[in-house]
């Protein structure tokens, strides 16, 4: 295989394939949406920045005039001293209020721009919070985070100064139409000819810098889910020795990325270029044909002297607004991918009139449920079953027989496709989310910790929780041993996924954290496949105490852990094919009979 074959499969390995070019036209509407954020801000900052924007566009709009046609015309051509005197003061006093009003201007924006950015970051990642599982399932974490930091910070520039220039040039644009009018209609009209001919163009450039954005957007995008993806997998990477197809892959997004940018700035670049040919074409006109009018004294010279500083005044706000409508078509891009997550509902949604239910007693029924994931393959087929209130079951069965999912669905992460899950025999739709979850807590094998200290993960389902209750919370499920031994114990620092734990303590952690929240339901999901079988044993004790009194839910692998369940379920491909006592089950020698005996051939064999 020769390199670039190589490079081309190397290229094929991951994909990223969630993210897609949201391509709607230039949409009016949308720009709308996105500028009601600065409503928060209507009687205070904005006003404040309009007012400065509007003393600025004034003091250029007047000074010129006072320059060419008062100055030259009327002080100097009378040798006016008093007039000339007067006039340099106003023209002076002018320009240090415009000074100090652009000042206030910038201060003024800069703080819009930063609270615009703020709370729509704040927005979008408040709505994300809420969001199904279903919705996190189809993304990878670094497209999520492309959207929420780079698609928002790219709307930075358009608050801070695109707004504002935009209402200044128009201010600017209007009035320096109405003055070139004033000054001579036959010369402005000359100079306006070339107008349609830079409409055309600009229309025309529009769409393809749009697109480019897009694309920009898109490949930072798989950089960013290439990028999270190879941190959280460098072991895997570094223990295949797969670290120098890594960086190929990498540097071939990075090249793709690279690549859009400077598809993007190429096009973007064009509107100054093409402004700056019209205003030469406007000057040349100027000159050419101001002079035949001075000629024929048409017009005075300092009709002429105003005429040309207006007309640079012109082209400025012109190729400004070039500017600023790249800004806009940036910005359309990025809020048109901001807008789709937050128009994005949450798959499992809260009922209109949810019953609260605080005092749960945790009895669970399905009725003949159904679930699947993807309309492709059911999950579940015809699940009923019931756990009464207290009960420890547990669900056994081969890999992807669909434990998990019966899970899932009792923490309402997914809702059943079909039939009913019902709490204290309430259907779960109708129970507010946040009082069931709260009630429910899970314990996964892969354990998530969060940075920050060991005291404050194991209260993160109780915040309120005293140091105390903690402390007891982990000596009844035996993590307080090792936790002690740590460098700064219960205040020892861990860093995302608790990196400097074992998988076991980070498990013994989970236990602690799940005792402390006080949950009527309690899900084990292969909870204690990492924990030794000495500390199992340790800990047979501790689970006593963590499902006294409570409805639990236990997933395991190892059948040893699991005897003592009041019931236990047999799943296969997402049926149920048999229920009982460990003993009953035994008895009817069916697959639990044969899944006890397969490990335990194996462990005689081991
Ligand atoms: N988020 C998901 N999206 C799509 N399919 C999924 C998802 N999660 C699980 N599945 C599929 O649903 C089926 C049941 O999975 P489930 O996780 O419930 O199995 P399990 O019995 O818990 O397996 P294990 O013992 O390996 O944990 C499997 O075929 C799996 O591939």
């Amino acid at each position: 295989m020769d390199h670039k074959q190589k490079k081309e499969k190397i290229m094929e390995r991951f994909h990223y394939s969630t993210d897609t070019i949201i391509d709607k036209p230039f949409n009016w509407k949308q720009m709308w949406r996105l500028f009601s954020y600065l409503k928060p801000y209507s009687k205070n900052l904005l006003p404040a920045a309009f007012v400065a924007v509007f003393i600025s566009a004034l003091v250029r709009l007047v000074a010129p005039i006072l320059i060419g046609k008062y100055t030259l015309d009327h002080a100097i051509a009378n040798k006016d001293i008093n007039l000339l005197t007067i006039l340099v003061v106003t023209i002076a006093g002018l320009y240090i209020l415009s000074y100090i009003a652009n000042k206030f201007r910038i201060k003024w924006m800069n703080m819009l721009g930063q609270n615009v950015i703020y709370d729509i970051r704040k927005h979008l990642f408040t709505h994300v919070q809420t969001l199904s599982h279903r919705f996190f399932d189809q993304r990878s974490a670094g497209s999520i985070l492309v959207r929420i930091m780079n698609d928002i910070n790219s709307l930075q520039e358009l608050f801070t100064s695109g707004v504002i220039n935009l209402l200044m040039d128009f201010i600017l644009l209007i009035g320096v139409v109405a003055l070139l009018f004033t000054l001579s209609p036959q010369l402005t009209l000359a100079i306006l000819i070339i107008v349609p001919l830079m409409f055309f163009i600009s229309t025309s450039l529009r769409k393809k810098i749009r697109r480019s954005w897009q694309t920009v957007r898109l490949k930072q995008s798989k950089l960013n889910s290439h990028l999270n993806e190879s941190i959280q997998g460098i072991r895997v990477t570094q223990s295949f020795t797969q670290e120098k197809e890594n960086i190929e892959f990498f540097d071939g997004v990075n090249s793709e990325n690279f690549r859009a940018w400077q598809n993007a700035t190429k096009r973007n670049a064009m509107f100054t270029p093409m402004v700056e040919m019209t205003n030469a074409i406007g000057t040349a006109i100027l000159i050419a044909y101001g002079a035949s009018l001075i000629a024929d004294e048409s017009i005075t010279i300092g009709i002429f002297v105003s005429f040309a500083f207006y007309l640079g005044m012109f082209w400025e706000p012109i190729s400004r607004l070039g500017q600023v409508y790249n800004q806009l078509l940036m910005g359309m891009a990025s809020s048109e991918r901001i807008f789709e997550f937050l128009d994005e509902k949450p798959i499992v949604a809260e009922s209109h009139s949810p019953i609260s239910l605080t005092n749960m007693d945790g009895k669970i029924t399905f009725e003949s449920v159904e679930f699947a994931y993807d309309s492709s393959r059911k999950a579940l087929h015809d699940v009923s079953l019931t756990i009464d209130a207290g009960q420890t079951v547990a669900l056994v069965g081969h890999t992807g027989s669909g434990k998990t999912t019966i899970a899932n669905l009792i923490s309402r992460f997914y809702d059943a496709t079909a039939g009913k899950v019902k709490i204290d025999d309430i259907h779960i739709k109708d129970l507010s989310i946040q009082e069931l979850r709260s009630q429910i807590s899970v314990v996964l094998q892969d354990t998530f910790i969060f940075s920050g200290t060991i005291i404050d993960n194991i209260r993160f389902g109780r915040p309120e929780a005293s140091d105390e209750d903690v402390i007891e919370a982990a000596k009844a499920v035996g993590a307080d041993d090792f936790i002690k031994n740590l460098s700064n114990g219960y205040f020892t620092e861990v860093e995302e996924r608790g990196n400097i734990l074992s998988v076991g303590e980070r498990q013994l952690i989970s236990f602690a954290r799940a005792l402390l929240a006080d949950p009527r339901i309690i899900i084990l999901d292969e909870a204690t496949a990492s924990i030794d079988t000495e500390t199992e044993v340790k800990i047979q004790h501790a689970l006593r105490t963590l499902l006294k009194g409570r409805t639990a839910i236990m997933i395991a692998h190892r059948l040893s852990t699991i005897r003592e369940a009041d019931n236990i379920i047999v799943l296969d491909h997402g049926h149920i094919m048999e229920q009982g006592s460990h003993q009953q089950l035994m008895e009817k020698k069916g697959i639990y009979y044969g899944l006890v005996k397969a490990q335990f051939n194996m462990l005689e064999v081991g």
